[in-house]
């Protein structure tokens, strides 16, 4: 078991957005996550990567509290993947990759582009390593993004909307690369709308309403049901 959650409580001042949230997730799963606007799904997402306080409950990551891992260690262990891709733009593909992998994990500058170029060619960027974020389009730079989670190697990725900013033409391409990974074993939690890519990459779906898990099952038992649900 890579997550276990338990009982999470997490508020912003008086609004309670997660209200005893339960989820396990097991090592190369694919979880997705849908649910209406505003039931807390991105909110979780931040919990489980130690980016958020919350009020009650526990999270841990391989059996340990997530809130007594060092910052560093779990920035390494969970990969975050946001809407936006938050590459620096005076940055190349290669030295946005690289940048964690040097400051955190302390490589040296020649063994962090030796993973940068794997990564890279992991999802169809390889050409691209020495060009600018601006010389990229939207879906490449997402990619781009992608490919810098991976490269710290993290036990488990989370992905928070990633193609709901792009271009409707670029969405296929980093649904595809997302579906190849989920194909190569990696361990993600996925908060999307994209119904194709829960019905392709899923193993299991949560339905999230106010701030509760309404259901917790398999794609094809879920999409048989999908109708009870506003998805979007
Ligand atoms: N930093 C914040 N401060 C105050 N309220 C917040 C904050 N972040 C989120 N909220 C509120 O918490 C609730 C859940 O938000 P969250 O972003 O987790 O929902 P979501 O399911 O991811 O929605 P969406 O699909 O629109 O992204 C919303 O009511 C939102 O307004």
């Amino acid at each position: 078991m890579i997550i276990k959650i338990k009982k999470l409580v997490k508020s912003f001042g008086d609004l309670e957005v997660l209200k005893g949230v339960d989820l396990t997730v097991l090592k190369g799963e694919v979880l997705v996550v849908m649910g209406p606007s505003g039931s807390g799904k991105s909110t979780l997402l931040r919990c489980i990567a130690g980016l958020e306080p919350y009020q009650d409950g526990i999270i841990t990551l391989e059996e340990k509290n997530i809130l007594n891992y060092d910052r560093k260690k779990l920035v390494q262990k969970i990969g975050f993947v946001f809407q936006q891709h938050n590459l620096f733009p005076h940055l190349k593909i290669i030295d946005n990759i690289s940048l964690g992998l040097i400051r955190t994990k302390k490589m040296t500058k020649k063994d962090a582009y030796d993973i940068a170029l794997k990564v890279l060619e992991e999802v169809h960027l390889k050409d691209k390593a020495y060009n600018f974020p601006s010389q990229l389009s939207g879906g490449q730079q997402q990619r781009a993004g992608i490919a810098r989670a991976l490269a710290m190697d993290p036990e488990i990725i989370l992905f928070d909307e990633p193609t709901s900013a792009l271009d409707p033409s670029l969405v296929y391409e980093v649904k595809e690369t997302m579906v190849e990974l989920a194909k190569m074993g990696k361990t993600m939690i996925v908060v999307t709308h994209e119904v194709d890519f829960a019905k392709k990459a899923g193993n299991r779906i949560i339905f999230m309403k106010d701030g509760k898990i309404l259901e917790n099952m398999d794609p094809e038992t879920f999409f048989k049901t999908e109708m009870k649900y506003e998805i979007a």
